[in-house]
């Protein structure tokens, strides 16, 4: 060998060795990377972990107060027997509700406290009970008039004085009960319960001047705040004016809080604490679980004449004539399913912030009655529904958030009679709400629906699981009981595959179209992937998402959002022969079908659960014959539901209710108060 090519030789080899070294150097440095990651989500996990110890210590552990250690179940504090007396009495109560005796007790022992129950546990009776033998005034700031109309019936039913402050209250209404506030009128008055707006409070400043008046003679009993989550932007319905709350403790400092809500994450409820100042409140957390919900996924037709189908076999087949909700993700999903629905003589009507308050009242009256069976709806159908035999809520799109399926769900069988709470699950449902998660307030919005997407992705493990971790709640594996199908169903139908050569490839050829841009349908459309259902593609694209290996690339024109794809920031750790991206794959002719439904719906009644009540007899299927007209909903100009800002003095506050206006913006396909 000549020198020559020795050199070239020995070159070549160098070369050779530090391209190997430079490649093996780059492998290490994305391990490095992934365990860093590794460490700081394990970090994360710990921080969350003590977090939950601290708050069950708290709660299972009565806290030491002035008064030494108080055990909140006990029955000799002075007030027992009076409660006692008016439960049965009054509220016609036979027995209290797991923690509903201990938040009684706290409150009336004139301490903080926040109560998590689950929608439809009883809350209200943990204030309304002591508002009735209270001497003074509650003061309950409630965020929706809607809810509080609802609780001022039901207590003027029982002979208790309930009013509220709002535009809708008659203004001789309105002076007398300043009056009364003021201490005028006082004497005569027996006014116990009085409901504000978060609105009211923050924008209407004679308001606090009033309460000021009613602490300083000792008439000011305690304050409720409902919906207490509302506090926190870190929660599912954040409303600014409920940061103005914090300003209370600091004002009437003897005044006890007591804040209440069906959902609230660890997170959520130390930024409650801190916003309103009670750092020592008691918290109770009622179990999340509700043992006769039965939770389920369908898949989702990719055409929508089919989904519609599916459903109208799902309520005719499993529910016939039976109350529900169908919640949609837009107006027009609303009133194109509700048509649907009519159309096949299901009873439905609709619900949707771009019908006026009229229609919207006469539509929920005629489902509270049993008059319609089934209200099809956007979220705007929310807080405050009080039906007892809902025996199905149907989420025709996926929910933003956990905690918005949870509440939206949980209004199924607050009888405690078996219910059904069905998700119908589709790719690109996906990518019509992540714009608005994406644009949420809170900046939480894509991380909420991630947890969403991976509650429908998965095919392993019990739904109430998923729903147990995510409300950070220790979770017994015989908990859910078959209550939901996953735990239905045969585990050997489901396998796990490691989908990494699929994902390299679907990473491979984002970089190479970086120029065109790629939506997710796009993406799938270039792709041949023969080792993969499209179906299961289409999982695989939502779970890279969830774990960052892909990006959401968000594009804002005046009339739309588009959502393309890119490589997300663990794109390069998938490289690293290591990374597995392991997907629940269910061998196909087991997964659900809406067209076995009546067979399943067989199987649900026959192998119910031991310890929950089921309606024995299903009715049989037959057709519906509707009364009423079968009219095609019109369409309407894209509206939004939007609060005005209230006015400073008494009275005439005609800006603190819910009104509709119409948006700037052309698009029909508008989702209610997201
Ligand atoms: N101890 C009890 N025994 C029997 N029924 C009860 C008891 N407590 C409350 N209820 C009833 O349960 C129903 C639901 O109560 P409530 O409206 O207070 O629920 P909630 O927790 O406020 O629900 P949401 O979060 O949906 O507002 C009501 O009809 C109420 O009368």
């Amino acid at each position: 060998m000549s020198t020559n090519t020795a050199g070239k030789f020995e070159q070549m080899n160098s070369h050779t060795t530090n391209n190997d070294e430079l490649i093996a150097i780059e492998l290490e440095i994305v391990e490095i990377d992934d365990q860093i990651n590794r460490l700081r989500h394990q970090r994360s996990c710990l921080i969350k972990r003590k977090q939950q110890l601290k708050v069950t210590i708290e709660q299972y552990q009565p806290r030491t107060t002035g008064n030494g250690n108080e055990h909140w179940q006990r029955t000799d504090f002075p007030w027992n027997s009076k409660i006692d007396e008016m439960r049965t009495e009054i509220f016609k109560i036979d027995s209290f509700r797991p923690w509903q005796l201990e938040t009684i007790n706290v409150t009336l022992s004139s301490h903080d406290c926040i109560l998590i129950m689950p929608t439809g546990g009883g809350k209200s009776l943990c204030y309304q009970l002591p508002a009735v033998i209270s001497e003074g005034i509650t003061i309950v700031v409630s965020p929706l008039l809607s809810l509080v109309e609802d609780q001022m019936y039901a207590l003027r039913k029982l002979n208790i004085d309930a009013r509220s402050l709002n535009t809708s209250t008659p203004r001789n209404e309105q002076t007398e009960i300043l009056q009364i506030l003021d201490g005028r009128n006082s004497s005569v008055s027996t006014l116990k319960i009085l409901y504000l707006t978060p609105e009211k409070i923050s924008k209407n400043k004679s308001i606090m001047a009033k309460l000021q008046k009613l602490y300083e003679t000792n008439r000011f009993s305690r304050l409720i705040i409902d919906e207490v989550h509302c506090v926190s932007q870190f929660g599912h319905d954040f409303r600014p004016d409920y940061k103005y709350l914090s300003i209370f403790k600091r004002q009437f400092p003897k005044i006890p809080i007591l804040g209440l809500t069906a959902t609230a994450t660890l997170k959520v409820i130390d930024d409650i604490r801190n916003i309103l100042k009670i750092p020592h409140c008691v918290l109770f957390r009622a179990p999340f679980n509700r043992k006769n919900l039965f939770y389920e996924v369908y898949h989702k037709s990719s055409v929508g004449k089919n989904t519609l189908k599916d459903l109208v076999n799902c309520i005719q087949n499993q529910f016939d004539k039976q109350s529900g909700i169908v919640y949609c993700l837009s107006q027009k999903d609303v009133e194109d399913v509700c048509f649907e629905l009519q159309q096949n003589n299901i009873k439905a009507g609709c619900y949707h912030a771009g019908l006026s308050a009229t229609a919207r009242t006469q539509i929920h009256e005629k489902w509270l009655e049993s008059k319609v069976h089934v209200i099809c709806a956007t979220i705007a159908f929310g807080m405050g529904i009080d039906k007892p035999d809902v025996r199905f809520v149907i989420h025709h799109s996926i929910s933003k958030s956990i905690e918005n399926f949870y509440q939206e769900s949980g209004r199924a069988g607050r009888d405690d009679q078996q219910s059904h709470c069905i998700l119908f699950f589709r790719f690109t449902d996906v990518f019509r709400l992540a714009p608005m998660a994406f644009a949420d307030k809170s900046g939480n919005g894509l991380q909420n629906l991630y947890s969403m997407i991976s509650y429908c992705l998965n095919e392993s493990q019990c739904r109430r699981k998923l729903i147990s971790k995510y409300f950070d709640e220790v979770w017994q594996s015989n908990d859910c009981n078959q209550m939901c199908d996953i735990c239905r169903r045969s585990s050997t139908s489901i396998t796990q595959r490691n989908c990494r050569e699929e994902a390299l490839i679907l990473i491979a050829c984002l970089n190479e179209n970086k120029k065109e841009r790629l939506t997710a349908i796009k993406l799938i459309e270039k792709l041949s992937i023969k080792t993969m259902v499209k179906l299961d593609l289409q999982r695989l694209i939502l779970q890279l998402i969830v774990e960052q290996y892909l990006k959401e690339d968000f594009h804002f024109t005046s009339y739309a959002t588009t959502c393309y794809l890119k490589p997300g920031p663990r794109a390069e750790y998938i490289k690293n022969e290591k990374c597995q991206i392991l997907l629940d794959i269910v061998e196909n002719a087991k997964r659900p079908t809406l067209t076995t439904n009546k067979k399943r719906a067989k199987q649900i009644v026959d192998k119910k659960p031991s310890t929950t009540t089921v309606t024995e007899d299903r009715p049989k299927l037959q057709m519906v014959t509707n009364t009423e007209p079968v009219v095609r909903p019109i369409r309407r100009k894209r509206r939004i539901l939007e609060y005005e800002d209230d006015e400073d003095d008494d009275g005439n506050d005609a800006k603190n209710i819910p009104i509709l206006k119409k948006a700037n913006t052309s698009s029909n396909d508008n989702m209610d108060a997201f």
